[in-house]
């Protein structure tokens, strides 16, 4: 069953004539209780994707759908009523916290805006969470001035999740950390959605972590899904999504210039007017592939793929 749905959902930023879709035509379901990955090159569109089913922005056109109700024209006011269910963890969001809040006043911002809290319990809370990331009751008085930055991320996952949220984008949540504490962010995050069923949108460059925690992945390009692939491990279809991980995974430069040259690098980046748009940095790109644009069709069971060259398995 899917808590979050979106169809069609397309986003443009500013008035520009022809529209430059940083989404578009998006159509997914995240399923409960699922870790779902979402990768692509800078600027394909992952966290607009991530704040669009939050509702942080307003799509252009589409429709998004929690938990079976239709939330696209959802005022601020009746967002307010849900908003409890969806949060975001973003890169950063512990840098903004101010510095002479304490960590009880920063977990504690969202209880006393959402539930009607006593003190006493609402301590108790904020103790129960701040153990569940690895730290103490003993941080409650700490001002954020006086953490470092692995507590400070720790104190932005405890305030994100301290409501219970039904729904969590994880946006670049572990970028900027170092190796181990990486490893005990995904071990928190993986922890908390075993014993509360959460379910989290993974937004991440970082493959290796998404194939450590992720369940399905998402792999976007200019704004369009290009591949869904069933398992984190599943081998990749799509051209794309090749040329990516074997970018991704091949981090020494010198082994990368004897490997295949997967894409075009010096490929046009801009959304072409019809067609795939990856033609342009596709080494297999053919005739049909720049008038036509594929859609998004099931390969396999429950691998998806937008690629002309990829034909469902009858
Ligand atoms: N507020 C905004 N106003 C105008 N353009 C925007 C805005 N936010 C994002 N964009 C543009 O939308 C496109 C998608 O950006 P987005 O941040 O969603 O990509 P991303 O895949 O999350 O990138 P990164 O991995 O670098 O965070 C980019 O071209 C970006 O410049």
């Amino acid at each position: 069953m899917n808590i979050i749905e979106v169809n069609g959902l397309c986003k443009a930023y500013g008035n520009a004539r022809p529209r430059n879709y940083a989404v578009f035509d998006v159509s997914l379901g995240i399923r409960k209780g699922e870790i779902l990955g979402l990768v692509g090159e800078s600027g394909c569109g992952k966290s607009t994707l991530g704040k669009l089913l939050l509702k942080l922005e307003k799509p252009t056109k589409g429709r998004i759908t929690f938990e079976g109700t239709d939330i696209t024209d959802y005022s601020f006011n009746e967002m307010r009523k849900i908003r409890n269910n969806m949060q975001i963890i973003f890169q950063g969001s512990s840098n903004a916290f101010n510095p002479f809040y304490t960590v009880r006043q920063i977990i504690g911002e969202p209880l006393n805006n959402y539930c009607r809290i006593t003190n006493d319990d609402m301590d108790t809370k904020i103790t129960a969470m701040l153990e569940k990331v690895g730290l103490g009751g003993e941080y409650l008085g700490r001002y954020s001035s006086e953490l470092s930055g692995g507590q400070r991320q720790r104190v932005g996952i405890a305030r994100a999740l301290v409501l219970n949220p039904k729904f969590v984008v994880c946006d670049e949540a572990i970028s900027s950390v170092d190796y181990a504490l990486k490893k005990q962010i995904l071990q928190i995050l993986y922890d908390l959605k075993k014993q509360n069923s959460f379910t989290y949108l993974f937004i991440s460059h970082d493959i290796e972590a998404v194939k450590a925690v992720c369940d399905r992945v998402v792999v976007m390009y200019l704004g369009n899904i290009m591949e869904i692939l069933p398992h984190a491990d599943s081998k990749a279809l799509h051209p794309y999504t090749k040329a990516l991980l074997a970018a991704a995974l091949t981090a020494d430069p010198a082994v990368k210039s004897k490997k295949k040259i997967l894409f075009k690098e010096e490929g046009n980046l801009e959304i072409p007017g019809k067609g795939c748009v990856f033609q342009s940095r596709c080494l297999y790109a053919q005739k049909q592939c720049m008038s036509e644009s594929p859609g998004l069709a099931e390969i396999q069971d429950g691998h998806y793929a937008a690629c002309h060259l990829l034909q469902p398995e009858l």
